[in-house]
């Protein structure tokens, strides 16, 4: 088994990914492993060094040494391979994808847990040619992810400061997108705030949208805002953020879609999976026919933080 850690230097603050070289040759000396280090230089560089160590053949285990982002590209380059296992090492801003794994999250930070640690397979999203393992987003919940660097990129601003001068930045301004959504085939014409499709139950620096998200159902579950005002946005952002779906019935539709589309005369739909944004006209989001092969430190569920808040009535 080959153990290859993928290094996005630009992570955070660029200051963890330091730490991870000397962790990773630590391990390869206490147990005598196979152990390379790739600093990468840019996502596609990540993606495709994946993809031709995957191709290879033998046996890999992937850490992805960064944030969401690292790991979403990482994923790109290792899905289809029956040889390739993929894991993260938390060295980015929000790490939200280990937040499924509740308290044993912090594990993940050193290497020593997962070397041999359990192999899992977990569902994946598949949109617009894209593979994303926790949430597809597209409405201003997109917009904000995709603005936090341009304000957490200071010195002096947190990566949390970033979402919420990301959040303000964008609740000041017209909300709703007109669009027409297709779930199933079933069509409405609208304005809409916020479409997600959850896989897994956090975004955006700890958001909860869908609690009862389960990373392995073989199902994705999808949350549809209509388009309202700044002064209800505000109202509503934080019940939305802690997954009180209760206190937010009257503005909400719930889906569990096989296919959920997105459709727009203009390129106003951002489409955000995993925290990676590009602008389109639409968004074609189904649940991926791949799985991921995940590994994770003995005895982590990736269900850890599931709440069972909702019944089957509460979708459409
Ligand atoms: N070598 C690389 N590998 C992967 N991504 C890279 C690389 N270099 C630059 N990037 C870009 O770096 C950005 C930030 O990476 P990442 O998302 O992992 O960290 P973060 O934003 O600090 O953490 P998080 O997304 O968890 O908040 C990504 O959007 C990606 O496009």
């Amino acid at each position: 088994m080959d153990h290859i850690f993928i290094i996005n230097p630009s992570a955070g603050k660029g200051k963890q990914a330091e730490t991870i070289a000397p962790m990773a040759q630590a391990l390869a000396q206490r147990h005598g492993l196979s152990v390379a280090c790739h600093r990468t230089t840019s996502a596609q560089h990540t993606t495709e060094l994946v993809r031709q160590i995957a191709s290879l053949g033998r046996p890999v285990r992937f850490y992805a040494c960064g944030g969401d982002g690292t790991l979403h590209y990482v994923v790109q380059g290792a899905v289809g391979f029956e040889n390739a296992e993929v894991t993260c090492i938390p060295a980015g801003t929000g790490n939200d994808f280990l937040r499924n794994f509740g308290a044993d999250s912090a594990k993940f930070a050193d290497p020593e847990n997962l070397w041999d640690g359990d192999s899992m397979e977990l569902d994946l999203i598949e949109c617009n040619g894209r593979y994303g393992l926790s949430i597809a987003c597209f409405g201003v919940d997109a917009r904000i992810g995709r603005d936090v660097h341009q304000f957490s990129k200071y010195p002096f601003m947190s990566g949390i400061g970033g979402y919420v001068m990301s959040a303000l930045y964008h609740g000041v301004r017209p909300i709703g997108r007109q669009w027409q959504l297709v779930v199933d085939g079933v069509i409405t014409q609208g304005a809409f705030a916020v479409v997600s499709v959850c896989n897994g139950r956090y975004y955006g620096g700890g958001f909860n949208p869908m609690p009862m998200a389960q990373l392995d159902d073989g199902k994705l579950n999808a949350i549809v805002v209509e388009g309202i005002g700044t002064y209800r946005f505000l109202r509503l952002f934080p019940k939305y953020k802690e997954g009180r779906l209760e206190d937010i019935a009257d503005y909400v539709t719930l889906y569990q879609p096989r296919v959920l589309e997105l459709r727009s005369q203009q390129p106003n739909v951002t489409v955000c999976l995993d925290g990676e944004s590009v602008e389109s006209t639409m968004a074609v989001v189904r649940l991926a026919k791949e799985k991921l092969r995940f590994f994770a430190p003995k005895g982590a569920n990736p269900n850890a933080t599931v709440a069972v808040t909702q019944d089957a009535k509460a979708y459409s």
